[in-house]
Formats: structure tokens, C-alpha cells, sequence
């Protein structure tokens, strides 16, 4: 089967900084695929590199089998895209943003609203197609830019965090619409902090930490695989000097590598947490406190703290 996405050694680099270190990607028809890891991994510049808004530094990448560097327009036209921003247009009405966004892709004007006017029953919004943007709460314009993206029925829809911000009800929303779109065998690449709701969607996931793929698999064998029957139980108080001695405390419980310490944890979703050397000081011992509780949010959902 030919793949939709098809990267290998992919690199981004912003001047000296490689923000992605020769990633390895295919995303088949039909799958829903995550990228999931803690800020600034990576996740984001590939969407983009995938979205061919910012081209590669380096690497082949290859998108519904043509190339984003020459073929970047015609890409484009067959990808749905919800941009961690929403972007939508505050002047304009909730069915106007579908209409309007349609009219960039050639669409005729009465097929657009037809297929706007579906897309808002789609997401729940079909109440609202009349109304401005800005009353809109944060779920409802998520859930329009999803609504957005499907304007053009792509090939592949990307989603950079769809549920970021959210309040658990209205998360709940946009991944079940995500869920459906699933269903209908719609593709979707999608980077998210949550292992909960990958685990629910994504057929395979890739983990990525410091712009490398660090794990790789579905979510079921990426948590066993990364599981042990200890549970681990890490207490952290405000203040980050005790906090050091406490960590030192449950130190037998982590696995301290050359470039990074593994942290194991089954309470409920077992889950790895990678930190890499950067977040230790020069000595080597001290890990910062918000670099464990990030991985450990960023791949669970939860917090470490109670
Ligand atoms: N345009 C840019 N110029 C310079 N550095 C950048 C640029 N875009 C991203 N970076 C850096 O590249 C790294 C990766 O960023 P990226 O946004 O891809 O991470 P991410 O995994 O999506 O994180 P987040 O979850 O916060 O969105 C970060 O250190 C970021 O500061």
C-alpha cells in the first residue's frame, strides 16, 4: 500500500537549532496517527513540514506521493488543516468561515453551503450557522475549524493539538467528533499531550522528545512495553530544593541513563516518561521539577503532584 505521508530522515532546523532530528514517518489511508511528546518536541514542525507550510531542511518527505517542495499548491488542496491557532475570521458568520474558506479551493458557491451547512450539523454548530464567530465558546470554534477542514473533503486531515485549552466536556466533544471522522475512514494526523485520548483514537503513535522519534507502535503495545508492576510514587512540594531530595529519595525507582532517566509508572495508565540530559544540571543529579511533571502530563494527562 502506498503511503499518504512518507518521510525519512526528515530534518527542520531554525538556524543552529534542529527543532526535527531525521524523523522516519508513513501514514497509511485511513489511519489515525499521533504525534504525542512534551513541549517543544518536535510535534508542531512536522505538522507544519507535513502541511507544506514550512519546507524541510533536509530528509525526503513525500505527501499523497508528490513533493511539497515543488508540488506544495496541489498538496495543499487535498489536506485538511486545524492549526493550533483557530484563525477563523471574527467578521465573518459561522457559515460564512466554511463558505468562504470553500471558495479558496474553487469550490461553486452552492455546493459550499451544502456542504458547509452538513459539516455544522457535523460538529453541532448547525444551530449557529448564523451567528458572529467571537461568542463562540473555545470547544465551538474548535469544533468549526475542524467543520473548516473538511470543507474540501481531503485526503488527509491534520489537527495540531485539537483539544488543547479545553475544558474536559468540550474535550470530550471534539474528540468524539474526531472519533467519527475515524470511523468514516477519514485520515488523520493529529499531535497531541494526551495519552488518554490517543490511546482512544490513534491506530499507531509515534513519542517524540527533543525533534527525535524516541518511541514508536500502538498505543496499547507502547504502554506495555514501557510498563513495570512497581508503581511509583513521586511527591513533589513547591519548593524545588526539597523537591531535589525527595527525588533522590524515590531514586531506585528511576532509571538513570547516560542521556536521560526513565521513569516507570503503572498507577492506572502506565506510561514512560523520558527526560533528557538537558534537563539535568552539569552535575548530572539535578532534574528540574517541571521537566518531570511536563513529560509526565504531556504523556498521561494527569500530574504527578497527589
Ligand atoms: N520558527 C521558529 N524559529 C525558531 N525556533 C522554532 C521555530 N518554531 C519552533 N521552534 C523551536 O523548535 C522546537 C520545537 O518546536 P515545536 O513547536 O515543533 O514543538 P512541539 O512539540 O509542537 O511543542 P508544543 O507542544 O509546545 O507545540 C522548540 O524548541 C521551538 O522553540
Amino acid at each position: 500500500m502506498t503511503s499518504l505521508i512518507h518521510a525519512r530522515g526528515l530534518i527542520k532546523r531554525f538556524g543552529d537549532f534542529t527543532a526535527v532530528d531525521g524523523i522516519d514517518v508513513d501514514v497509511q489511508p485511513g489511519e489515525a496517527f499521533g504525534f504525542l511528546g512534551p513541549n517543544g518536541a518536535g510535534k508542531s514542525s512536522t505538522m507544519r513540514m507535513i502541511g507544506c507550510v514550512s519546507p524541510p531542511t533536509d530528509g525526503v518527505l513525500r505527501i499523497l506521493d508528490m513533493d511539497p517542495r515543488r508540488d506544495g499548491p496541489r498538496i495543499r488542496a487535498r489536506l485538511g488543516v486545524c492549526p493550533q491557532l483557530d484563525n477563523l475570521d471574527p467578521e465573518l458568520s459561522v457559515l460564512e468561515n466554511l463558505t468562504t474558506y470553500a471558495r479558496f479551493f474553487g469550490i461553486p458557491r452552492k455546493v459550499a453551503r451544502e456542504r458547509a451547512a452538513e459539516l455544522l450539523d457535523f460538529v453541532q454548530l448547525g444551530e449557529r450557522a448564523g451567528s458572529k464567530v467571537e461568542p463562540l465558546s473555545g470547544g465551538m470554534k474548535r469544533r468549526l475549524t475542524i467543520a473548516r477542514a473538511m470543507v474540501n473533503e481531503p485526503d488527509i486531515v491534520l489537527l495540531d493539538e485539537p483539544t488543547t485549552g479545553l475544558d474536559p466536556q468540550a474535550r470530550h466533544l471534539v474528540w468524539e467528533r474526531l472519533f467519527r471522522l475515524k470511523q468514516q475512514g477519514v485520515t488523520l494526523v493529529l499531535t497531541t499531550h494526551y495519552m488518554d485520548e490517543a490511546e482512544q483514537l490513534c491506530d499507531r503513535l509515534v513519542v517524540m522528545d527533543g525533534g527525535k522519534i524516541v518511541a514508536e507502535g500502538s498505543p496499547r503495545a507502547l504502554i506495555e512495553a514501557y510498563s513495570t508492576r512497581e508503581v511509583v510514587e513521586l511527591r513533589f512540594p513547591d519548593d524545588q530544593g526539597s523537591y531535589v531530595g525527595k527525588l533522590e529519595g524515590v531514586g531506585e525507582r528511576l532509571e538513570v541513563l547516560p542521556d536521560r532517566i526513565l521513569l516507570y509508572v503503572t498507577d492506572g495508565d502506565a506510561a514512560l516518561a523520558e527526560v533528557h540530559r538537558r534537563s539535568l544540571d552539569p552535575a548530572g543529579s539535578l532534574v528540574r521539577r517541571s521537566s518531570l511533571e511536563d513529560v509526565f502530563l504531556h504523556l498521561t494527562g494527569r500530574t504527578l503532584v497527589d
